[in-house]
């Protein structure tokens, strides 16, 4: 409370407030780090699978053999969705986005799901694997309904990246491919207290359900300060056309004063712990479709932001042209850091329900006084 003005401190978009502790990663922005239980994320990125790194997300530590052929058996299980989230998806609007179809789709999956009212630990654990196995399948069955195509079925016998390619793109790519893809998962997977992972924990502390948090979570990841920065980024990239446009395209974003996609962080000011790893498998995507338009482009810009304003990428700006590299569409690009972010938030939201406080900040109000209601006839 200031003495002179009686107004508290305002602390606009919460910026240098912690407002609890968590468990699961660690952000360390002067060093520019990232860890998941204490494990490197670039570690984990290079040397493990996206269901090694759901898993210890999850339960705290790395699957041995035995319990990740059993976390992977689990969850291909449950890929399916029912005859009536396919009805459903076949009457969403064809230009609907993509976002707003696995919203939807998950919303839906909530009032299906056999321990919807339950919010005990164990049943919340069931129903974020639900979760997890069953959003590519929603996902690309919108993407397909939206194209007049008919749903692929899930395969249980393929991984979770082969999965995801065979449902959208119905081909599974080469190794590289997957590689990329599965690292991409990765890096996406968790980032402590992001707006969407937040929004996941707020809705959990009234003492709502899983499928109610990732909903909520869903709709924030969708704006372009978050994840839809990912969408945005591919976008501006074919609005520059190529490298040699660079530089004067970002002269005049910088003499409007625009924001530019896929830059600037709230907690990473120099430099973002995830970019090295995505860059290095963005190039890779460059090289197999023997297309480097797009990261020479990028390379150009990134070098005229650090230079000229002294801010760096995040993960968005080299996983917008690795996903293009891979073949899917802009529109699914924000929907991929779904199906990867359903690992941190489902942890978010059982860490918050296990030490629950409803969250609930207050506001300093700045409307008018108090005054008398008037009559119809005077107003
Ligand atoms: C996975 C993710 O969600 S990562 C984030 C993805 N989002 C984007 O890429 C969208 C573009 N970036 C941004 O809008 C912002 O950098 C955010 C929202 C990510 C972070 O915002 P904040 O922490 O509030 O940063 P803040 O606004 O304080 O930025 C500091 C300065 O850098 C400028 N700046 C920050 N990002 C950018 C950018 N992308 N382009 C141009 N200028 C920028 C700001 O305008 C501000 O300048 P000022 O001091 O002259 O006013
Ligand atoms: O941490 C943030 O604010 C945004 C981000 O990078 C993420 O959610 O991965």
């Amino acid at each position: 409370m200031s003495e002179s003005t009686g107004k508290p401190t305002i602390y606009k978009g919460l910026v240098g407030v912690y407002a609890d502790v968590s468990a699961i990663s660690k952000v360390m922005p002067e060093t520019n780090s990232l860890t998941y239980r204490g494990y490197a994320v670039q570690d984990l990125a290079e040397n493990c699978s996206f269901e090694e790194v759901a898993y210890l997300l999850w339960e705290g530590e790395l699957p041995n053999a035995a319990q990740l052929a059993a976390f992977k058996a689990e969850t291909a299980a449950e890929r399916e969705i029912s005859p009536a989230l396919h009805r459903v998806i076949r009457e969403f609007p064809k230009d609907g986005h993509p976002m707003d179809a696995i919203r939807t789709a998950v919303s839906f999956m909530g009032m299906e799901d056999p321990e919807t009212a339950d919010v005990s630990d164990a049943a919340q654990r069931r129903k974020a694997k639900r979760l997890f196995a069953k959003i590519p399948t929603a996902i690309a069955a919108a993407y397909r309904a939206s194209k007049g195509l008919e749903p692929l079925r899930p395969d249980p016998s393929h991984s979770f990246a082969e999965n995801v390619f065979h449902l959208i793109q119905g081909k599974v790519p080469q190794p590289e491919v997957l590689k990329a893809f599965d690292v991409s998962m990765i890096l996406y997977a968790e980032h402590t207290f992001n707006a969407s992972t937040y929004t996941a924990r707020l809705v959990t502390s009234s003492g709502a359900e899983m499928h109610g948090a990732i909903t909520a979570g869903i709709a924030s990841l969708k704006g372009p300060l978050h994840g839809g920065a990912n969408e945005a980024v591919m976008h501006m990239l074919k609005e520059v056309g190529g490298p040699e446009q660079a530089e004067e395209w970002l002269s005049t974003r910088f003499d409007h004063k625009a924001l530019v996609m896929g830059f600037g962080h709230r907690v990473y000011k120099s430099g973002d712990s995830r970019v090295p790893t995505m860059t290095k498998y963005a190039e890779k995507m460059a090289e197999v479709v023997g297309d480097r338009r797009w990261m020479e482009t990028s390379r150009v810009l990134a070098a005229k932001m650090l230079r000229e304003k002294n801010i760096h990428p995040n993960l968005d700006f080299p996983a917008g042209p690795a996903y293009y590299l891979m073949g899917f569409e802009i529109p699914l690009f924000t929907p991929l850091f779904v199906a990867a972010r359903i690992t941190g938030w489902a942890s978010h939201v059982l860490e918050q329900a296990a030490d629950n406080r409803l969250i609930r900040p207050l506001s300093w109000y700045t409307g008018l006084e108090q005054r008398p209601v008037p009559p119809m006839s005077a107003r």
